[in-house]
């Protein structure tokens, strides 16, 4: 439903055109002159006006400028007799959407009107959108130097530097790494940085959507297509048009849903629920997830074929317990932005602080240091935050440096005792390995977390000691 105002001298007419749009479902008020227009804009706020080109009093084409400075956003489609398509020519070089000829013929007016009020949504779709993301852009920065972070920098770097080309045919890139490690962050660098900065950037949260209305978010609707659908409405793909479509958690894609978009990213083309006709899409795909897709694709979780297309550029964005000092730039990083965003006066950690944070295994990584840091700032008064007001779950360094080696959870009190006759380090290591692909059910990327290394470290060690296909996922 919209917000229609009809603006025609001839009274009777513009009663009869409200009466057939408010029969399609609109909101309509009939008016008789540009000047009474001009204050129901101000009160009614429009999507859409109707307005008669030939007007007594303040002229169709003078209300028309004076409709658009007031709201540019409101659609309005001029209406004409015969013998005056040339002012309403004029007027559309003016900024009006459309014009339809005198005497209407109703069907004619109910396309034109649906049509724009179509275009008005997604153009309101992408507005916000770019909106979003120009706030985003101010805190966008990509913090730090440590060898896993500059290969990510340098990759982004070169991603964001291909050859302009249209945003369908640059490569997808899938971004990996554990949740909080940055990939948001990284696929706006991406985009920001490349030839498609300014065109639209849509994210869509694969596990957000309920599952019975992702294929109508993703891929829009036609009017009456379902139960509710009472005007057609462009998918989350189509808002992308000419920019980027970034897939966050791809990795919990339905498999209907994982054949659909496949399918959408070979033929560059999607079909709206409920339509028979194909529309060309021409977006640039970037995938995030923090599963093992990998082990997704060999336990049949995951669509191999999809896996392909989505693996074209990959980056892989380390935890933070491998990023060495990154954390102490972090740290110290959100600690400027905070203070400033909460108006406080210089803070900075102590050395202990410090040490706390670098011994610490982030188990949250980049995004609980943030929410750490933001917390720590607003229960400290001192200017100096000390350890205590990290509350962390190991707040003294020594103890953070024994948990290392123990998983979150675990008893404090954990020690390996040495015996005597000694030990095969080697067996020691498969058992661990072992126990911890059991624990987590095959999860590569989870057993690495709980053993604390990387998932490329962990995947060398499970070939070197020869631990068997069917125990990992
Ligand atoms: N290298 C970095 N420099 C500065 N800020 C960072 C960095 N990495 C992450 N952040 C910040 O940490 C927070 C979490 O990052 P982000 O949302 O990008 O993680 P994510 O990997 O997409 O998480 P999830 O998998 O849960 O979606 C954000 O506030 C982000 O701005």
């Amino acid at each position: 439903m919209a917000k229609i105002l009809v603006i025609d001298d001839e009274v009777v007419f513009a009663r009869s055109v409200a009466h057939t749009l408010s029969r399609n479902g609109h909101e309509c008020r009939s008016l008789s002159s540009a000047e009474e227009g001009m204050i129901s804009i101000e009160t009614d706020r429009p999507d859409l006006i109707l307005l008669d080109i030939k007007l007594a009093g303040m002229s169709g084409l003078d209300a028309l400028r004076k409709i658009l400075s007031l709201d540019g956003s409101i659609i309005v489609i001029i209406m004409t007799a015969y013998s005056s398509v040339e002012s309403a020519v004029a007027a559309m070089k003016d900024g009006a959407y459309d014009y339809i000829q005198k005497p209407i013929d109703h069907d004619e007016l109910t396309f034109i009107i649906e049509k724009a009020l179509e275009t008005h949504r997604l153009r309101e779709r992408l507005s916000y959108f770019q909106r979003k993301e120009v706030q985003q852009a101010a805190h966008g920065e990509i913090i730090g130097v440590s060898a896993g972070m500059t290969q990510v920098i340098e990759m982004i770097g070169r991603i964001a530097h291909l050859e302009p080309r249209p945003a369908g045919e640059l490569p997808t890139v899938l971004l990996l790494g554990e949740t909080g490690t940055g990939k948001d962050l990284v696929a706006r660098a991406i985009h920001r940085r490349g030839s498609l900065a300014g065109q639209p950037f849509v994210e869509i949260e694969c596990t957000s959507i309920p599952k019975d209305l992702a294929e109508a978010e993703l891929f829009g609707y036609e009017k009456g297509a379902f139960t509710g659908a009472t005007a057609a409405k462009p998918g989350l793909i189509e808002a992308a048009d000419g920019g980027t479509l970034f897939l966050d958690e791809v990795g919990e894609l339905s498999p209907e849903l994982q054949a659909k978009l496949l399918k959408a990213i070979e033929r560059r083309q999607i079909r709206r629920l409920g339509s028979l006709r194909e529309r060309k899409i021409n977006v640039r795909i970037i995938a995030a997830t923090n599963r093992d897709l990998e082990a997704a694709v060999k336990v049949g979780a995951f669509r191999p074929d999809l896996y392909y297309r989505l693996k074209v550029l990959t980056v892989e964005l380390p935890p933070l317990r491998e990023r060495g000092e990154d954390v102490v730039l972090l740290a110290n990083h959100f600690l400027k932005q905070l203070t400033h965003k909460y108006s406080l006066p210089v803070r900075r950690f102590t050395e202990a602080a410090l040490q706390a944070l670098r011994a610490y295994r982030w188990p949250g990584n980049v995004r609980e240091l943030v929410h750490l840091v933001e917390r720590a700032l607003l229960v400290c008064d001192e200017q100096e935050i000390g350890p205590s007001a990290l509350s962390m779950d190991a707040t003294s360094p020594v103890v953070a440096s024994q948990r290392r080696n123990h998983p979150p959870g675990a008893d404090e009190t954990f020690q390996i005792q040495f015996p005597e006759q000694g030990i095969d380090l080697d067996e020691v290591e498969r058992q661990l390995i072992k126990q911890a692909l059991d624990l987590t059910d095959g999860n590569v990327a989870e057993a690495a977390r709980k053993l604390s290394i990387g998932r490329e470290a962990l995947r060398y060690r499970i070939q070197k000691h020869g631990i068997t296909r069917p125990a990992i996922l």
